[in-house]
């Protein structure tokens, strides 16, 4: 579960959150969508507990993000576009460097790495990172997103600059975990993706959440034949 209550963030002059309000069930793939500039990152980082909220507040899996902080790390899977694997390391040892940091235990960690490289077709993880191509790092950066077993997890982007059979996988990833129950929250610009994968989704905009509902209802509000249409008349209004 992610709640959210009247966050608000600036940078110097610029009011990134002006006091956004949403929540993400469990079992569920909640689509953060917006243009450039609109928030997302920013909301996912306060979420992440990399950056503090100027006032508002945001709970995960039931911790707050500030005063609960090492409790919502511990909650919380984290995809981002960029994946910060260690290139040295092969794959199941940043994996497993993980899981270590994590507290799992090794045999725990290697079961559940072995599924989810069979889920995701990864038979590299021998291989250097630094080899790798940027699909194939980002495959490896899902499992290692989950190897703790995270009620929540967030994804920004996590299709970004990827190819089709890449882009199926994050797709089948983030399926999984929405089957196993977890809390999903999908920051994305691409509307298939978000029809494909979102039960619910909020769109923001210059700071503030301008819509909300499944992706069916965006489109029936807004008299639109697809989301692309939709988004495009709640972004202009
Ligand atoms: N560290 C920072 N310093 C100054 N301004 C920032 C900083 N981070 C974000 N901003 C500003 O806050 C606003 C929201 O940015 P944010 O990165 O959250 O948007 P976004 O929705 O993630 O955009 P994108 O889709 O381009 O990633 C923008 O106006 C941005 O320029």
């Amino acid at each position: 579960m992610i709640e959210v209550r009247e966050l608000r963030k600036s940078f110097g002059q610029v009011q990134a959150l002006k006091g956004i309000s949403f929540h993400c069930e469990p079992g569920k793939v909640t689509g953060l969508l917006g243009p450039n500039g609109a928030g997302k990152t920013t909301t996912i980082r306060i979420l992440s507990t990399i950056l503090k909220p100027l006032s508002g507040t945001a709970t995960v899996n039931g911790f707050d993000v500030v005063r609960e902080s090492d409790k919502v790390r511990a909650s919380l899977g984290v995809v981002l576009e960029n994946t910060g694997l260690y290139r040295r390391l092969s794959g199941d040892e940043n994996v497993l460097y993980f899981a270590d940091l994590a507290d799992v235990p090794r045999g725990e960690a290697l079961e559940r790495m072995q599924f989810l490289y069979k889920l995701l077709e990864i038979d590299y993880g021998k291989r250097q990172a630094g080899t790798y191509s940027k699909g194939m790092a980002q495959k490896i950066n899902l499992v290692r997103s989950v190897i703790h077993d995270p009620p929540v997890l967030i994804l920004d982007e996590p299709t970004a600059g990827l190819d089709v059979p890449s882009t199926v996988a994050v797709r089948t990833f983030v399926e999984q975990q929405k089957e196993a129950g977890k809390t999903v929250l999908l920051s994305t610009h691409l509307m298939n993706e978000v029809e494909l994968l979102c039960d619910y989704v909020y769109i923001i905009n210059l700071g503030l959440i301008v819509a909300e509902g499944t992706p069916e209802e965006l489109k029936k509000r807004t008299q639109s034949s697809n989301l692309e249409e939709a988004f495009m008349k709640v972004v202009k209004e």
